[in-house]
């Protein structure tokens, strides 16, 4: 039995040994493997320091996913014992951490509010530093109170936002459309090309997944085992991907091959052509690689039962228009090119309002004419007052508290911002205000022109013939389907 996938099989809870996404904003996701034994040194145990915090693995290992979890203060054990310039770096990054999260984030506030960080974010992806000596016993961790994150599961959308860039990768928006145009569903076979950094590879397995090699007694006869055929010529890429595929058990769901498909095709490494029913091909010269791609081809790749579609992403509409060509000269059908013009919406309640003044996130301007004139009135009056009485004549002290010839009491701007602040906290904020939605512009998306098209399965008389003996057209005409029955009496 295979080794389940943490990507179609997750654990109610955070597992040792297991996967897992840190969401440190929503921009700014962490992939860390949870460990039960510290290699670095940490007193607490393997620990991963973010930007709002260190995190022992120990306050990680068996919450539910979704989980809100507080830093922790930890001690660096061991790692002070280690040769002087690791002591002094190591020191060094500790400051930074600890100054930064204190800076960036107090522990009320929301994640979201704070922007990413993407130099600092594959410097502690692999979470745990250098190694130092190996503890058995792990101290409990002690909250900090400087920050907080969640955990999330492993998803491919979770795995796109949080993974290594090597190339420029698909994101979401546009795999889940393509994916849903190639009809990529459970028992699929799909080639891509190139896998780069393996974010359209995650969400194409678990598109077509429908059992782990092996497991094949529990398919039905008409169904194939789903599997994603990657190719990539970039040696280290392929080397990190392979790592990847292995560590997320993805082994048997894709089989990633070193190879240049443009000039020696989509043969595998066993020197087998596989059988697709979808392709899609991100490559600079998409049109290089479909004379690859025809039935005709000794080894096609493509399954012969079944139409095949396909799908290229380009990001200039000259290539574009070199891959519809050489698609038309192909006899390729169905073409259309789409450009996904994904926008994120950002739903809030917008408050307006001088009974706002000092909060966050607000307009505190007058919200009426009524509003306006009012505090003209309040700051008229004061100033006549002020005048009026010459209590005060030195300009530091005019926002003291004062009996004037009116007889009121003025407070001080410091007293108006806690009175709106208290009342702050007996109002119900999530109620007020207007509910406003605007676009996001800085949605991550790659932009591109997606191409698709279709070929027709090959078709010839004798297909035909089988057809016409296996629904003759006469007896459907007239309602007779070949048992003898009519369509009525059938149904009844
Ligand atoms: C934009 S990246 C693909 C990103 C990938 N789709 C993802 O979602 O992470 C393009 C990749 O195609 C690879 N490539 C370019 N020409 C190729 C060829 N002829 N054969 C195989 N791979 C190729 C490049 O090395 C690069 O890694």
């Amino acid at each position: 039995m295979a080794r389940p996938s943490p990507f179609f099989h997750t654990a109610p809870t955070a597992t040792a040994d297991s996967l897992a996404i840190l969401h440190l904003t929503r921009d700014n996701l962490l992939p860390i493997k949870l460990q039960t034994t510290a290699d670095d040194g940490y007193a607490e145990g393997a620990v991963t320091n973010t930007r709002f915090g260190s995190f022992p693995h120990s306050t990680l290992i068996g919450l539910e996913w979704g989980s809100q979890v507080r830093a922790s203060k930890v001690d660096t054990g061991t790692r002070g014992r280690k040769g002087k310039n690791a002591k002094k770096q190591e020191a060094a990054e500790d400051n930074g951490v600890a100054e930064q999260s204190n800076r960036k984030r107090k522990s009320d506030e929301q994640p979201e509010d704070t922007p990413a960080s993407p130099t600092k974010k594959f410097k502690s992806s692999n979470g745990e530093k250098a190694n130092g000596g190996k503890i058995d016993t792990a101290r409990p961790p002690i909250e900090a109170g400087s920050g907080f994150i969640h955990i999330l599961p492993p998803t491919p959308e979770a795995w796109t936002a949080s993974l290594d860039h090597r190339t420029q990768v698909v994101y979401t928006p546009d795999y889940s459309y393509i994916l849903q145009r190639l009809r990529a569903r459970p028992g699929s076979a799909v080639i891509e090309a190139g896998a780069g950094s393996g974010s359209f590879t995650h969400a194409a397995a678990r598109a077509v997944f429908n059992g782990y090699p092996g497991d094949s007694s529990k398919l039905s006869k008409r169904q194939s085992q789903g599997k994603v055929y990657s190719y990539e010529f970039h040696e280290p890429r392929v080397q990190t991907l392979r790592d990847e595929i292995r560590d997320h058990a993805l082994e048997g769901i894709v089989e990633l091959t070193h190879r240049d498909v443009c000039n020696e095709g989509f043969i595998l490494q066993d020197n087998t052509p596989p059988s697709v029913d979808a392709i899609f091909l991100d490559l600079p010269a998409p049109w290089q690689a479909l004379k690859h791609l025809s039935r005709s081809t000794p080894n096609s790749p493509l399954n012969p039962h079944s139409a095949v579609h396909l799908c290229t992403f380009s990001p200039c509409i000259e290539q574009v228009m070199a891959t519809v060509s050489a698609l038309r000269k192909a006899g390729w059908t169905e073409i259309n090119m789409i450009e996904v013009q994904h926008k994120r919406i950002d739903v809030r309640r917008e408050r307006v309002g001088l009974k706002e003044e000092g909060l966050r996130g607000v307009n505190a301007s007058a919200a009426s004419v009524d509003e306006a004139i009012g505090r003209l009135r309040e700051v008229e009056t004061k100033l006549s007052d002020f005048n009026a009485s010459r209590a005060v004549t030195n300009s530091a002290n005019r926002e003291e508290i004062t009996t004037n010839t009116s007889g009121q009491k003025h407070p001080s701007k410091q007293e108006r911002l806690d009175r709106i602040k208290r009342e702050a906290e007996e109002r119900k904020l999530y109620k007020e205000g207007n509910l406003v939605h605007r676009t996001v512009p800085e949605v991550k998306t790659h932009t591109s022109y997606l191409v698709f098209a279709v070929l027709p399965r090959d078709w010839n008389e004798d297909d035909e013939k089988r057809c016409g003996e296996q629904y003759p057209v006469d007896d459907i005409m007239r309602g007779t389907p070949k048992d003898g029955k009519t369509e009525s009496s059938a149904s009844k």
